[in-house]
């Protein structure tokens, strides 16, 4: 489903990937773990083709990333630390939006429909964005992610200031997507919750892929160890 092969990216004289090699099927949740500046962003901004890789492959669905971009760019979406959307629509406006931008054009029951399977309470779907919690604008993430059928979801810290409700809701989402089949990847500094949500984790030192361990194995604690250990 997605896949990086020896992925290198070098910034003038910064070489941030070094080398990255790993590959997520359907319906995994992979949590990429790293420190400040291991390369975790720019991966992600690889498979968006928002950055073109020095060497390598990005392959979505066995596609690359950036000479089959318009086939890529239709299976993915995208969950940054704060979705950003336009702030004087409304969730359901904003969900209409950028389903059509997609290439989809659903009916008012429909938008309102995946903007309830992602969680967003319905007296909240006709109020603009602004007013929003971040904890809402993640879910109209997701609802965008549902109508464009993503089978593959990248998100960047996505429960970062999040309440542990919150995180625990947006969880039990990733989970729900994970299940129907969507592979998703995760950039997070929160070990805990990488433990609790991720089928697999990978940590990330110095733009290569220094450990990859499926979440069977390991627990927040030894996580944690492994962690430090490692970085
Ligand atoms: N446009 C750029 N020009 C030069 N260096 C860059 C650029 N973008 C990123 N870098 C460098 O590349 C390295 C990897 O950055 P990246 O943002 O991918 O790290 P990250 O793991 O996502 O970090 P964080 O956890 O802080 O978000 C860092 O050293 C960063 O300073």
């Amino acid at each position: 489903m997605l896949e990086a092969i020896d992925l290198k990216k070098t910034y003038g004289e910064y070489q941030a990937l070094k080398g990255l090699n790993f590959k997520i099927d359907k319906g995994e949740i992979f949590c990429l773990l790293g420190q400040n500046g291991a390369g975790k962003t720019t991966t992600i901004n690889i498979f968006l083709g928002l950055l073109k890789p020095t060497s390598g492959k990005a392959l979505i669905n066995h596609m690359e990333v950036g000479t089959q971009m318009a086939d890529t760019n239709k299976l993915i979406a995208y969950i940054p630390e704060v979705v950003q959307l336009y702030g004087n629509l409304s969730g359901t406006e904003n969900l209409d939006l950028f389903s059509r931008m997609a290439g989809y054009r659903y009916s008012a029951k429909e938008l309102m429909n995946f903007l309830e399977k992602s969680g967003l309470p319905q007296q909240a779907h006709a109020r603009p964005l602004s007013t929003y919690s971040k904890g809402m604008r993640q879910k109209v993430g997701i609802a965008i992610a549902l109508s464009k059928h993503a089978e593959v979801v990248f998100m960047d810290e996505p429960t970062s200031g999040l309440d542990p409700k919150a995180t625990d809701e947006f969880t039990l989402i990733c989970k729900q997507l994970a299940h129907a089949g969507t592979a998703i990847f995760m950039a997070t500094h929160d070990i805990f919750n990488a433990v609790n949500v991720g089928s697999r984790i990978g940590i990330m030192k110095e733009g290569e892929m220094v450990h990859s361990t499926s979440t069977t194995d390991v627990d927040a604690k030894s996580l944690q160890q492994l962690y430090l250990k490692t970085i």
